[in-house]
């Protein structure tokens, strides 16, 4: 049985905004990258699961319950982490983060105290004095605090830096090796790269590919920039590779190339005058996109 299964999941705001027909599921233990752009439709899936909101079509269950009708008996298990975190401004962290496990009948504080650690909390500031990325840490904490065996994380570590980054990449190998089933999304590459299974990306409301991160880290598609000296040299490589793009002003061609056909590209490019020729790093949508091909009616 899966630990998570969406299936037809709609819930239309209007004006094509919303989720369509969204179907999923993620395997206990497994940890599943949700990725997609602003406004694609990730909060919306998580704050269903959350019982939050309910299905307009299709259902969303969790260990086989509908997250609607049961969700205070799976919110016990559970632990979320908002896109957007809203903390009250008039305690300091560690009265906030007591509230809490006093609201979960929690026995011990002992995880709690490792994860302020883990993360360098002072508890005892005020949240309203508190940066973005500190606020944030704290909403961390109280997400995992109880040790659920399942975590929804939207977008966890955005305004942490790289440091405590990394110490969350730790965090959810960790829990991973538990055998907790999370689901995450990100921006960020390297963060989905190392923690998750599988990934699925979401656009426009509609899950449009779902595929596992060794498939991922087996593409050898890489994009490169070119700055040529001359134009000459810009007009001959535009014949050898009319697919890639050219900055004609600059002198610049941008060219995505699988490996297997490198030499093909260093043998035109060794005929050249160069300036440069860098690896460009793509967005995790650029990637993904490019990798798969991916259009909208996809
Ligand atoms: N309660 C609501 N009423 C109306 N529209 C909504 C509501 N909640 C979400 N939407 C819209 O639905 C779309 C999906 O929103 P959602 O927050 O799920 O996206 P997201 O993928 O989490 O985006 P982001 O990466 O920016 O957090 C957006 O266009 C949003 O404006």
């Amino acid at each position: 049985m899966n630990t998570i299964e969406i299936s037809h999941l709609t819930k239309d705001y209007g004006n094509h905004k919303g989720v369509f027909d969204v179907s999923l599921s993620i395997k206990k233990g497994e940890v599943y990258g949700y990725l997609g752009p602003n406004g694609a439709g990730k909060s919306t899936t998580m704050r269903h699961l959350m019982g939050f909101v309910r299905p307009e079509v299709g259902s969303v269950k969790i260990n086989d319950m509908e997250c609607w009708d049961d969700q205070k008996k799976l919110q016990e298990d559970m632990g979320y982490l908002a896109g957007e975190i809203a903390l009250p401004e008039d305690m300091n962290g560690l009265k906030y983060l007591k509230l809490i496990a006093n609201m979960r009948h929690m026995k011990s504080f002992a995880h709690a105290e490792e994860l302020l650690d883990l993360f360098k909390i002072d508890p005892n500031s005020n949240i309203k004095s508190m940066s973005k990325g500190m606020k944030q840490k704290v909403a961390i904490v109280a997400a995992f605090m109880h040790d659920p065996e399942i975590l929804l994380l939207d977008e966890p570590t955005s305004g942490l830096d790289p440091l405590m980054q990394n110490n969350f990449i730790e965090l959810i190998q960790k829990e991973k090796s538990k055998g907790k089933t999370i689901i995450l999304s990100s921006h960020i590459f390297e963060e989905v790269e190392k923690t998750c299974d599988r990934v699925g990306m979401i656009r426009n409301g509609k899950l449009i590919k779902e595929f596992t991160i060794d498939e991922l880290k087996h593409s050898k598609l890489k994009t490169y920039k070119v700055e040529l000296k001359n134009d000459n040299d810009v007009q001959n490589l535009k014949l050898k590779f009319p697919d890639a793009k050219f900055k004609e002003a600059e002198k610049q061609m941008i060219i995505s190339i699988n490996d297997k056909d490198i030499n093909t590209l260093i043998g035109e490019l060794s005929k050249c005058d160069i300036n440069f020729l860098k690896e460009e790093k793509h967005t995790l949508e650029e990637y993904f996109m490019q990798f798969y091909g991916g259009n909208d009616n996809v």
